[in-house]
């Protein structure tokens, strides 16, 4: 395999591991948080800004550049790391979340793809497992997804079940599909919902095929936490060891420590850079919305914890001046703070592995940062 995944520790009281993911594009240790560049760019961030924070792997979304600018355009510049000028490791999700959260049910769904109409011009557009992996080999991304159907969580068992054993028809028509094209990572995509038993036959029937890694979906998509926890205590420790465990669009601090708790390797989420155009900050206090008016004359630093550029040099008087003046040079500044806390929170993470007292760090964050 093009990306491998080695194992270097296991924490002592937890399901948590210390390890490190090989891509042609770069070596990472784990668990990690990747940051999400939608269309080619995660936002208002420069590569050498992302680099800074130290950002390993990215992510970009096989369906918004397939509708603009084109796969086509991009395998012309040479390939996403070229179009982007990012030399480190991209990761690409499928399409089939991307549908199912932007398009909602104005989609028709069939064994042969999912038909429906672009969120731009309203164009007619038909997805298949070939047609993403496709315009993810265009694309050049060094981790790619199966395309997967994308079922809410609180749907009935029959329709779960029946879009498990779809998702993994699917699934196999991508790895057909992508043999016969250079050896990107491609991972299978567990799904299930809330079901165990669903859960388990989704693990098998793609475990029986050869991936790169495992992708855990269905998952922050509107259940509870506790719903999430419970779904990743059952499935994450059937997945390989030997293997990458991501889970999809996961998120808040203490969902990614929870994450880690029970063996997930990576994470991706849009919350830092979203949150951070409104004027919400991350911070090891807690949650703040510098918009707040107690910050007018508050001329201290956002967060006293954090060591990244925008702590080191402005104020919360003067970040609170740009979100309320809509400059977007606030924006810049709290995306890159947001982003920079939930990396440094995950390089916390693997020292608390390395030491073996993830849950004593786990109960200091958590009670710092005000979660009940
Ligand atoms: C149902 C399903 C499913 C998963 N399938 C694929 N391909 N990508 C995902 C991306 C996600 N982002 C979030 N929350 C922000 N949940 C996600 C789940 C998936």
């Amino acid at each position: 395999h093009a990306v491998k995944y080695r194992l270097l520790k296991k924490e002592k009281h937890t399901g948590a591991r210390l390890g490190e993911i090989i891509t042609p594009h770069g070596t990472f240790q784990t668990p990690m948080f990747m940051p999400v560049g939608t269309q080619a760019t995660v936002k208002t961030q420069s590569p050498e800004e992302l680099k800074e924070m130290g950002s390993g792997i990215i992510l970009s979304n096989t369906y918004h550049l397939w509708v603009r600018p084109g796969d086509e355009l991009i395998a012309e510049a040479g390939g996403l790391h070229k179009f982007m000028n990012w030399d480190q490791p991209i990761l690409t999700d499928s399409g089939g979340f991307q549908v199912y959260s932007l398009i909602e049910n104005k989609k028709n769904i069939t064994e042969e793809g999912v038909a429906f109409k672009s969120h731009l011009d309203g164009r007619n557009l038909f997805m298949t497992p070939e047609t993403s992996i496709k315009i993810q080999n265009n694309l050049g991304s060094d981790i790619m997804m199966s395309f997967d159907e994308c079922p809410q969580f609180y749907q009935p068992y029959d329709y779960v079940k029946n879009s498990i054993e779809r998702t993994t028809r699917w699934a196999e028509r991508g790895l057909e599909a992508h043999r016969r094209w250079n050896d990107q990572g491609l991972f299978g995509i567990v799904q299930g919902a809330g079901y165990k038993d669903l859960r388990e036959q989704s693990v098998r029937d793609l475990t029986s095929m050869d991936f790169s890694g495992y992708s855990i979906g269905g998952l922050a998509v509107g259940e509870s936490h506790k719903e999430m926890n419970e779904v990743l205590d059952y499935t994450t420790i059937l997945l390989p060891e030997d293997k990458p465990r991501y889970l999809m669009g996961v998120g808040a601090p203490d969902s990614l420590i929870d994450g880690v708790i029970r063996g997930v390797d990576m994470f991706d989420c849009v919350l830092p850079t979203r949150i951070a155009r409104n004027g919400t900050v991350m911070s090891h206090f807690g949650r703040m919305n510098i918009r707040n008016a107690q910050y007018e004359h508050d001329f201290t630093t956002l967060d006293p914890m954090c060591d990244c550029y925008t702590c080191t040099h402005y104020t919360r008087a003067y970040i609170r001046h740009l979100i309320k003046a809509e400059e977007t040079f606030g924006m810049r500044l709290l995306s890159y703070h947001n982003l920079y806390f939930l990396i440094h929170l995950m390089e916390d993470v693997r020292q608390a592995i390395k030491d073996d007292n993830l849950l004593e760090f786990r109960e200091g964050f958590c009670e710092r940062y005000g979660y009940n």
